[in-house]
């Protein structure tokens, strides 16, 4: 049987992991054809390290015809790729969620998908559970959160660093708000959080706070959702952000598979 076509966007530490998965043999179904990332230097290292296309531009990776591309790049590419993707007839696994927050594109990728027959796919990235939140928020209104922790050194940066943070020896609530307003502040460190929203109430109705704690390794995440009927708690840990490239694999098997999760 022909294998699946996949491409991937970005060539950095996550899309690394989804090319050697697929060496070490965990994606059987798919040959990786083409590759496209910022610098096409580092993209041809990629691609001669991983035996595929270096591509410089969408129009040369859609000249591939891959039948999935998987993103591990920021929320511009999403954006800037998103709809070409679908239209040039790949579905398309997405990483950097937070492209989403903004309903108008959500609402375009959506109907560029029915159009094209093609389907986006959130990974569960950093998180999971999205399949509970689903449900619980069909049943009754819901309310949903999720928390972050995070280390300090880790918010370098971004607008919520202060010199401060480096010497508190105490958990320091650093982002109070909405998950929208949160990836508008940190838009490649809380792509969790809008999956999540996504799942359950939205990017403006879902609550998210975000603490630095001192000493603290990875990231660790706290989701909470409310019904009539149904109530969950969910706490993922993960020690890198390898979790984000497991999960596209995951993705990646699940379309093909026989049973579906
Ligand atoms: N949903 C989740 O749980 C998680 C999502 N992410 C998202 O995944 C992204 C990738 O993460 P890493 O692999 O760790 O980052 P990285 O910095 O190691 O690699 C990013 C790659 O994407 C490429 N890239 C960036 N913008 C691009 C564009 N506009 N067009 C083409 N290529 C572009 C860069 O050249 C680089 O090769 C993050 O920026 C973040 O948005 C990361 C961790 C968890
Ligand atoms: O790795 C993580 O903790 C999650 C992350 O970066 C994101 O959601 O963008």
């Amino acid at each position: 049987m022909r294998k699946l076509k996949l491409a991937l966007i970005g060539c950095g530490y996550l899309n690394e992991i989804v090319a050697k998965a697929l060496k070490d043999g965990y994606l059987p179904e798919y040959e990786l054809v083409a590759v496209l990332g910022r610098d096409y230097a580092r993209t041809r290292e990629f691609a001669d390290r991983n035996g595929c296309k270096a591509c410089a531009d969408i129009a040369e990776l859609l000249a591939m015809k891959p039948d999935y591309t998987a993103e591990a790049a920021s929320v511009k590419a999403v954006q800037d790729y998103g709809e070409a993707i679908l239209n040039g007839g790949s579905n398309f696994v997405v990483l950097s969620i937070g492209a989403f927050a903004e309903r108008e594109f959500y609402e375009r990728m959506k109907d560029t998908a029915a159009q094209s027959k093609r389907r986006a796919y959130i990974a569960s990235g950093a998180v999971g559970g999205f399949d509970v939140l689903r449900t619980a928020a069909l049943m009754s209104p819901v309310t949903a959160s999720i928390g972050a922790q995070k280390a300090p050194a880790s918010l370098k940066n971004t607008p919520l660093f202060t010199p401060e943070l480096m010497d508190i020896t105490a958990p320091c609530e650093v982002f109070s708000g909405t998950t929208k307003e949160a990836i508008a502040i940190l838009p490649t460190k809380v792509n969790v959080a809008i999956a999540t929203a996504l799942a359950s109430v939205g990017p403006e109705n879902t609550a998210m706070n975000i603490k630095a704690v001192p000493g603290f390794k990875g990231d660790e995440y706290k989701i909470a959702i409310q019904g009539e009927e149904v109530r969950a708690e969910l706490n993922i840990y993960s020690r890198t952000s390898a979790i984000a490239a497991w999960s596209v694999i995951a993705v990646l098997q699940n379309a093909v598979a026989p049973i579906v999760f």
